[in-house]
């Protein structure tokens, strides 16, 4: 059996809902084989962030040599990379290592208000992890940063799509969860056309780590072959089921359930 691989290069949560555990959970969910570069512990649970502990510039980029040297990727995700110093030394070895299949998640300030990206790292974050992703998934208020454009309607998200393109990434995905209405729209853009990818918004505060989640989703699928379209489809439908079915772990913003996707795939047989 060929076992495709995944790595994510991102942030540690200490409460298992985001970053890395989020990852590795959906990795695995999805039949995919898991690997990891730590970028930065946080210290963190439903409630909040509580401590942010970047790892020490050459651990960072010894994990991913450690990587290189023996396990290739077929699709690598990036999440929480804190400051400018961190993404110029990921971006330099993504390259180095030629991995394709690049996944953006441009994290930035978690549901809390807690920064997980300094200011000073977003030009950083344009000028050298923008041009070789293979899709970024900005939020709304990323994709506001990014652009440097207001988004309120679906075309504001379409004129902000446009603005990130031309910043060189090739599909550029912006995700809906912070608008209003019942449905949830995700809109991509590639360059030449839109798409939407719909679901019902479920009323819920449990929403720690959808960002995380999604991204890693759309990863795996990348990694088994699938196209942009096809991936981010399957991601979404993932990432419905793991908040529809949630867990009430937790007394804030409570984590998704990863395992909610497998038992909706067994209902559907
Ligand atoms: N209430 C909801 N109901 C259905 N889908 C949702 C809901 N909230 C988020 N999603 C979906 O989850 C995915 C992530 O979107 P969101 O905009 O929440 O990302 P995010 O803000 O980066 O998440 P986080 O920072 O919490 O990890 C998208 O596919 C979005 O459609
Ligand atoms: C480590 C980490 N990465 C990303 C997010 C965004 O959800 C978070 N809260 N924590």
């Amino acid at each position: 059996m060929k076992m495709y691989k995944a790595l994510t290069i991102a942030g540690s949560d200490s409460g298992g809902g985001a970053g890395i555990q989020a990852d590795l959970k959906t990795f695995q969910e999805l039949g995919v084989f898991g690997m990891t570069a730590i970028t930065a512990i946080t210290a963190q649970n439903t409630l909040g962030v509580q401590g942010v502990y970047p790892v020490p510039i050459e651990g960072i980029s010894e994990q991913i040599d450690s990587i290189g040297a023996d396990l290739t990727p077929d699709a690598v995700k990036t999440g929480m990379l804190f400051n400018s110093e961190i993404i110029k030394v990921v971006s330099e070895k993504i390259k180095q290592y030629s991995w394709t299949n690049l996944v953006v998640d441009p994290v930035m300030i978690a549901k809390g208000g807690a920064p997980l990206l300094q200011e000073e790292a977003i030009d950083a974050l344009k000028h050298f992890l923008l041009p070789i992703a293979t899709v970024i998934t900005p939020n709304i208020p990323e994709a506001e940063v990014l652009s440097g454009q207001k988004i309120q309607s679906i075309n504001d998200r379409k004129k902000a799509a446009e603005i990130i393109f031309n910043l060189g990434a090739k599909n550029v995905m912006i995700k809906g969860g912070h608008s209003e209405g019942e449905a949830m729209i995700d809109l991509l853009f590639d360059g030449n056309e839109f798409f939407q990818f719909e679901s019902k918004r479920i009323v819920t505060k449990n929403t720690h780590g959808t960002g995380c989640t999604f991204s890693a989703a759309i990863t795996a699928e990348l990694a088994k072959g699938k196209n942009i379209r096809e991936a981010i489809a399957i991601a979404k439908d993932f990432i419905q089921a793991a908040i529809e079915d949630d867990l009430m772990i937790g007394s804030g913003h409570g984590p998704t359930n990863h395992w909610a996707y497998r038992r909706k795939c067994a209902q559907r047989k």
